[in-house]
């Protein structure tokens, strides 16, 4: 299979005034195109930072990331993210703020681009608001909004860094099918930050569990077919699941233990 990203021995180091921390240590990881992966792992256990350092946000202390072979230096057109907040400008109405990228980039065919944003819109059952602005969507409207403007650039890769987390239950899980639809019939690569157990099992094809202090990779677990090919609402009802959701419990009170145990030498 073609590698989309390619992660090798990555370390980062935050240096403040008071301080050098070692976020993540030699992490590497091969992500092949149209794999979906996700990270999990205990707060501070560097999933942003390492998605931050994919997106080439922030450049790593050691090591490097490439996209289908060429280093990641800075941020790149081939990859795009979506965070918890939308980001959406509150000035701009849904329309301006979903064709923000086409507008950015120069040297882009704008009607080809304008006609592919209206119809990730109606994919999305946006078109009816496109005339209105940020504060007159709900929540999950708008991290459509902020999907349809991440995907309008036409990026190879996606990083999501919890783009669920903000919002109800019941709009999470529509959420997810949606974004796990899109994200497949499309054969993009995505990398999805989550907290949320069973979400990384519905939606992936790989969930890596990191350790924290500092992040490194403690295991892998691989998300059989059969839960793998339904919509993640209906994959949590697939056979298998709670074992894995279980497997994946029982690393993070591995973790907690270790940590205390840590603690208390
Ligand atoms: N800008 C920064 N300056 C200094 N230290 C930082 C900075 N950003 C993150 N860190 C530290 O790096 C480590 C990893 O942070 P990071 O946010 O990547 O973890 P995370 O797994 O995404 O956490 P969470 O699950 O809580 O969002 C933590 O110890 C954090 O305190």
């Amino acid at each position: 299979m073609q590698q989309a990203l390619q992660i090798k021995e990555v370390s980062h180091v935050y240096v403040t005034e008071k301080e050098a921390s070692l976020a993540i240590e030699k992490i590497s990881l091969d992500i092949a195109a149209g794999e979906f992966v996700s990270l999990v792992g205990p707060s501070g256990c560097g999933k942003t930072t390492l998605l931050s350092i994919m997106a080439g946000l922030i450049p790593p202390t050691a090591g490097q990331v490439t996209l289908a072979g060429s280093p990641i230096n800075g941020p790149h057109r081939g990859i795009g993210y979506m965070l918890q907040q939308d980001y959406l400008f509150p000035w701009r109405t849904i329309w301006r703020n979903a064709t923000l990228g086409p507008e950015l980039r120069k040297g882009v065919d704008t009607s080809a681009h304008f006609a592919y944003v209206q119809h990730l819109l109606q994919e999305m059952g946006l078109s009816h608001v496109r005339h209105l602005y940020p504060r007159q969507l709900s929540g999950g409207m708008r991290q459509r909004v902020a999907l349809v403007r991440t995907l309008a650039t036409k990026p190879d890769v996606l990083l999501l860094d919890e783009p669920f987390s903000a919002l109800d239950y019941q709009t999470r899980l529509q959420l997810e099918d949606l974004v796990f639809e899109t994200i497949r019939s499309r054969q993009k690569t995505a990398v999805l930050v989550t907290h949320d157990i069973s979400e990384a099992i519905a939606m992936s094809d790989r969930v890596i569990i990191l350790n924290a202090n500092p992040g490194t990779i403690r295991r892998e677990v691989v998300i059989p077919p059969l839960i793998r090919q339904t919509l993640p609402f209906h994959a949590r009802e697939q056979a298998g699941f709670h074992e894995l959701f279980h497997t994946i419990w029982q690393e993070f009170e591995a973790m907690k233990t270790e940590r205390s145990r840590g603690e208390s030498l």
